[in-house]
């Protein structure tokens, strides 16, 4: 496949001539407030006896998504987690569209070219990412269709909300089928750098893929100015100069007659309902109840994620078996639970990493625990939601230590839970999470000594120091919530189509001065 030229003077809604074309709708659907996401908010599971269950869907998107759907009541597009399924779940006051993809395009598509390209891509290559032409076909088509039934769904003039690095191409798609729709797109994982970014066969397909929306969030101002760089590049459109803010000062690029706004906008959580959960009597008798079960350490150090390379789970084990080793951390006296939700394991750089973990979790208990009395418990299974918060109640020490991580919830939620001012809070510098909570025993995961010294300042923390920082912790978690996240994107959403003609006009624009058809290059 041959990238497209790109036309610094033509609109993004110009029509393709690659095939790929999607198909307009007979007539537009009856939603106000589309989301548009890869996944559906739960997951669908065929039991050996044939009964079908829902269950939630994992990651942090779902997590931040759910409650805002609730508020807004709306449709969310999607996929079911399996393979040839249009069932639709039934969710109260959710209009659910299901996109069935086939096991080819589950391969093609998501393991591919979402998880085996863009993921490792955009985080870093902490492991390298793989390019294939026949994956990136599958990812227009996918996008195609995405796009097809989010333009069905869609009432006129409705708000479209599209999701994360599996549908980057939806934006444009779904502005050639329908033009009226107001389109926001936000990336839930890192924008990278643009040394990296250039890697991508299909890199100005991409990047005039989301500029089909009217914004484009991003979680930290870093990834905003990533991308208006690129836009600059590769598509060829005169971009605003200044430097993007967090909620404020927004980018802009302008792409023919349309002002493209781009702007920083962190996640966050249903803060103020874990906090409520969090002091319930039964949440506080399962936190003492864990604490029990585990032979009443004096110390519990808390590990909670998808089983992703990127989460730095090697890297918190790694850096406990030194502690234990150097005498630093007592064995008897300290247990680390490691909660792991499977994730993608049909993916190579997945399988290899799960053995890499196991392997360290044998090694630590077999060299330091006693017979009943393993130093690190590890589940590799997703918990209820209710017992996870009473483990976040029950942990002393949250380890969260990615290798690289576009926001983490997890940190977030371990805050929300502490309103007894308890806990230490391990963090990865290399978190969008990291950016707002400074309060936290910030780390450098490539650098294990420094790691080891976060964990150890957190165990050995006095309660006073502790208060301290975690009071500081939950003004931040508190204050930006997840409702905010929202309000703060759509708002700017809706403002960008009131004011189009008017607000831009005083933005200093610049342009790239070689021409954007020198970058373009070919697949594989
Ligand atoms: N083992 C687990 N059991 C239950 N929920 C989990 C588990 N691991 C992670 N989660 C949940 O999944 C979400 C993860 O979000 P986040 O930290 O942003 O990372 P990601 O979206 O990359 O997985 C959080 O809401 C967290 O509570
Ligand atoms: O759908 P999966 O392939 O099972 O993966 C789960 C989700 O993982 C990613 O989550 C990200 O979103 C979080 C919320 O913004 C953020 O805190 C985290 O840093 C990201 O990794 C992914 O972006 C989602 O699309 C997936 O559904």
């Amino acid at each position: 496949m041959t990238s497209q030229s790109s036309d610094s003077e033509s609109d993004v809604t110009s029509a393709t001539d690659d095939g790929t074309t999607p198909v307009p709708p007979r007539s537009p659907g009856t939603a106000e407030f589309v989301v548009v996401a890869n996944r559906l908010p739960v997951d669908k599971e065929v039991l050996p006896d044939g009964t079908v269950r829902w269950k939630r869907s994992p990651g942090g998107l779902v997590t931040a998504l759910e409650p805002i759907l609730r508020e807004h009541t709306g449709a969310w597009v999607g996929w079911s987690g399996i393979a040839d399924s249009d069932d639709n779940p039934d969710i109260e006051g959710v209009e659910i569209r299901a996109v069935p993809l086939s096991t080819q395009e589950i391969a093609e598509y998501y393991e591919g070219f979402s998880n085996a390209t863009l993921w490792p891509l955009y985080h870093d290559v902490i492991v390298k990412p793989e390019y294939h032409r026949e994956w990136w076909n599958a990812y227009v088509e996918v996008n195609r269709r995405f796009a097809e039934a989010a333009a069905e769904t869609a009432a006129e003039n409705a708000i479209v909300w599209v999701q994360d690095y599996q549908l980057q191409l939806v934006p444009k798609m779904l502005r050639m089928l329908r033009p009226d729709l107001r389109i926001g797109f936000f990336l839930h994982i890192p924008f990278p750098p643009v040394e990296l970014f250039m890697q991508m066969p299909w890199r100005t397909e991409i990047v005039e893929g989301l500029l089909g929306a009217d914004l484009i969030g991003f979680h930290l101002p870093g990834g905003a100015q990533n991308f208006l760089f690129l836009a600059r590049r590769l598509a060829g459109q005169a971009t605003s100069k200044g430097t993007v803010g967090v909620r404020s000062r927004f980018g802009v690029v302008q792409v023919g007659f349309r002002s493209v706004r781009v702007g920083a906008f962190p996640i966050s959580i249903d803060s103020g309902e874990l906090d409520t959960k969090s002091k319930s009597k039964e949440i506080r008798k399962r936190a003492a109840e864990i604490r029990s079960e585990l032979g009443d350490p004096e110390t519990i150090l808390l590990g909670v994620d998808r089983l992703d390379y990127t989460k730095g789970i090697d890297v918190r084990l790694k850096a406990l078996s030194e502690l234990l080793a150097e005498k630093r951390i007592d064995p008897a006296k300290t247990v680390m639970i490691q909660l792991a939700t499977p994730s993608r394991e049909r993916v190579d750089s997945y399988v290899r990493m799960r053995a890499g973990i196991e392997q360290l979790v044998g090694n630590i208990n077999g060299t330091y625990g006693t017979v009943g009395h393993p130093v690190v418990e590890y589940l590799h299974r997703p918990v209820p939601r209710e017992d996870l918060i009473a483990f976040f109640v029950a942990a002393d020490v949250m380890l969260v230590t990615p290798l690289r991580d576009g926001m983490n919830l997890v940190a977030k939620e371990y805050v929300a839970c502490r309103s007894d001012l308890g806990g230490g809070l391990v963090l990865s510098e290399f978190t969008g999470a990291a950016a707002e909570l400074r309060s936290a025993y910030q780390a450098n995961p490539y650098d294990l000594d420094g790691v080891k010294d976060a964990i150890e300042a957190a165990v050995q923390q006095s309660p006073h120091e502790g208060r301290r920082r975690m009071r500081a912790l939950r003004r931040q978690v508190l204050t930006h919530d997840v409702s905010k996240w929202a309000e703060s994107f759509l708002g700017t959403l809706a403002a960008t189509h009131e004011t189009r003609a008017s607000a831009d006009r005083g933005v200093q624009l610049v342009a790239e001065t070689t021409t954007p058809a020198a970058d373009t290059a070919d697949g594989e």
